[in-house]
């Protein structure tokens, strides 16, 4: 008998199901269902309070969902503690600052190359050491702080500190990498750097971006989540949602879609 040729989705990278968080009485997440395909490009926007950093914590484990369940990569990790999903291959950033702020730009990226989260130390193979300290110089390269690499985090500006948490959220080397609000305080220019670093990624590495910079934004995602009050409320391309109502009327007059 002939085989029939069928053509199958890839299995989606992250899918949340009914995802609710609660706080005392401020309930932060509704009912959220999510699918995001491997190598997708996925920003999610909002007003202030949408819940999209409730979202992404609930995404990298920072807490449990009062309800719903959490799939990454296959796996059930509602209950998985972060270190946990970061080893599966989630890479974050936060949008207070994580970096270790007394050591120079190369040791934040070779930390990182590591795999060393705050509190959590590891013992590194010799041989492996040189890999990683290259890796470290790469990135530095790469986000443009080469020539600041033996200078410590606390003397660099904010937006080369903001360059630094990408680079170390991507030396990394993620299956799955989540940024929230890369371009909050960047310069112009940076924000073009920043652009051109996120089109430019391995299309294998799937992106979720938080970002209130329109420009930014949708110039990155191929696939926009919008939220508003602790849900989703409209989903589509760049171009769906520049054209829609709803989203005109959340962010009129904050200026934020000026770009689009
Ligand atoms: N740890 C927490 N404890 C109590 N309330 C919280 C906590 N985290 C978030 N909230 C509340 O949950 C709601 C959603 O917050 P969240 O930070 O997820 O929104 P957001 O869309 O990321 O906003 P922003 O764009 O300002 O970062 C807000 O009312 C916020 O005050």
């Amino acid at each position: 008998m002939a085989a029939t040729a069928t053509h199958e989705e890839p299995a989606p990278i992250l899918r949340l199901t009914g995802i609710d968080r609660r706080f005392g009485g401020v309930h932060a997440v509704r009912g959220v269902d999510l699918q995001v395909r491997p190598g997708e490009r996925r920003a999610v926007l909002g007003p202030n309070g949408a819940g999209k950093t409730t979202v992404f914590n609930l995404i990298s484990g920072e807490f449990p969902p009062s309800a719903g369940r959490v799939e990454l990569f296959g796996l059930d990790v509602t209950t998985l503690p972060a270190r946990k999903r970061a080893r599966l291959g989630l890479s974050r950033t936060f949008q207070t600052s994580r970096l270790f702020a007394g050591l120079s730009v190369e040791d934040n990226l070779y930390l990182a190359a590591l795999g060393v989260s705050a509190g959590h130390l590891r013992l590194v193979p010799s041989g492996k050491d040189g890999t990683l300290r290259a890796a470290a110089r790469a990135m530095a390269e790469r986000i443009g702080l080469d020539t600041r690499l033996d200078d410590l985090v606390m003397d660099l500006s904010h937006g080369e500190q903001r360059q630094l948490e990408v680079g170390m959220a991507l030396v990394a080397e993620p299956k799955l990498l989540m940024l929230d609000e890369p371009a909050a305080g960047l310069s112009r220019a940076e924000r073009v750097r920043l652009t051109e670093t996120l089109i430019g990624l391995d299309e294998d590495i799937t992106l979720i971006l938080i970002e209130h910079d329109m420009d930014v934004a949708l110039r990155v995602a191929k696939w926009v989540t919008m939220m508003h009050d602790g849900r989703v409320i409209v989903e589509g391309t760049p171009d769906e949602i520049r054209a829609n109502q709803t989203v005109h009327d959340l962010y009129l007059g904050s200026g934020l879609i000026a770009h689009a």
